[in-house]
């Protein structure tokens, strides 16, 4: 019998022990990836007023955050539905003064109303490094690194990367295609969609050429060279084709769609999406941006990051990842051999009454006068 007191909302899980048991080993080996490249940890609160979360960055919108009033301070407060802003108020409040550029991580869960398309999930796992201070090409290269590195550690096979440029067409309607101040946003949409008619319908036939620079990166780039631009996308090729050597030998392979903008709200001309074999969806999303900040000019403080989404990969991989060892300790066993066992790394599972037994408690072994033996 289950009643309404045993489920759960839409969009929500329990992660039972296998499961649990890889988040945590998956978790744990991005995150010592992401440590040994430097990066120091910090840990924001689940929730905070909605103001600090919706204006760290533009073009962040609260609409899929869950809200709510602080019955206590009467303010908006809302959840976190991404670490990235949490992470540039604390470079931008309490860590303003720390030298940069600053390297920090995250990890835990974030909340959203609603799933993203197909994926219904409205909690996720998300964990990921910002380099705080730097948005030039060594900082591309060093994120996108660490990020390929923390997903291969995670398990992941097979990862590729996808490199957008999230600023393109503000670039180029600034001067190379200019762009009624009313059509930009039709030819964004337009380009989304990738139809040829209706970018040029919007007035944005030049435009068109971006449809087709998508692919594997060698090919896709050399077609965005050949796009007259007067130079307006000059440097942005030149930076693309470094970052792509730089992380050759990381194995990854390589696309690029110089027009995808999903999901990249507040990132400027740098963008990347991180996919791997068998994982349905994207595993990650980064690139440059900028934080709003009272010390951080007009313009804010430049920083690029990475986040990670791994819920689809444990889920991939849980069922293939043996489950660790367990020793049975009889009744009456003695405990300071079992302390070492535990010392030595051995997880026990201890009978607490003559009905317990190895099989009954899960375990591999059994500690039979002091010796560990593996069950038939
Ligand atoms: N937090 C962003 C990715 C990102 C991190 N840093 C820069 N961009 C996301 O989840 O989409």
């Amino acid at each position: 019998m289950t009643d309404d007191t045993d489920l759960l909302p839409e969009g929500l899980e329990d992660r039972l022990p296998r499961e649990a048991a890889t988040t945590t080993r998956a978790m744990r080996s991005i995150q010592d990836v992401m440590h040994g490249h430097g990066y120091d940890r910090v840990l924001p609160p689940m929730i905070e007023f909605e103001k600090s979360l919706a204006s760290r960055m533009a073009g962040i919108q609260s609409r899929r955050m869950f809200r709510f009033v602080d019955p206590s301070s009467l303010r908006m407060m809302a959840l976190r539905s991404d670490f990235t802003p949490q992470i540039g108020r604390i470079a931008q409040g309490r860590l303003a003064g720390a030298a940069r550029p600053l390297r920090l991580m995250y990890a835990g869960q974030v909340l959203t109303i609603k799933g993203d398309g197909l994926d219904p999930a409205r909690e996720k796992l998300q964990c990921g490094a910002e380099l705080i201070g730097a948005d030039n090409v060594a900082a591309a290269i060093e994120i996108l690194i660490v990020a390929i590195e923390a997903l291969q550690a995670a398990g992941a096979r097979s990862v590729s990367v996808d490199f957008t440029l999230p600023d393109l067409v503000d670039t180029l309607a600034a001067k190379a295609f200019p762009l009624e101040p009313g059509a930009i946003e039709a030819v964004r949409r337009e380009l989304d969609t990738k139809d040829a008619g209706g970018l040029r319908d919007a007035g944005g036939e030049a435009y068109v050429p971006l449809i087709y620079a998508t692919g594997d990166f060698d090919g896709a780039i050399e077609k965005l060279a050949a796009i007259d631009a007067g130079g307006a996308l000059a440097s942005r090729i030149a930076a693309l084709r470094e970052i792509a050597a730089a992380i050759a030998p990381t194995g990854a392979r390589l696309t690029l769609d110089p027009s995808e903008r999903h999901g990249f709200e507040y990132q400027s001309w740098f963008g990347f999406t991180l996919y791997a074999e068998g994982v349905r969806g994207l595993l990650g999303r980064g690139g440059t941006y900028r934080i709003a900040g009272a010390n951080a000019g007009g313009e804010g403080e430049v920083a690029t990051g990475f986040s990670l989404y791994p819920d689809a990969l444990i889920d991939l991989i849980a069922q293939s990842e043996p489950l660790s060892d367990k020793v049975f300790l009889p009744l009456g066993h003695d405990r300071e051999v079992a302390a070492r066992l535990r010392s030595i790394g051995w997880r026990t599972a201890a009978a607490l009454s003559e009905g317990d037994s190895a099989v009954s408690l899960g375990c591999s072994h059994t500690l039979d006068g002091g010796e560990v033996v593996a069950l038939a």
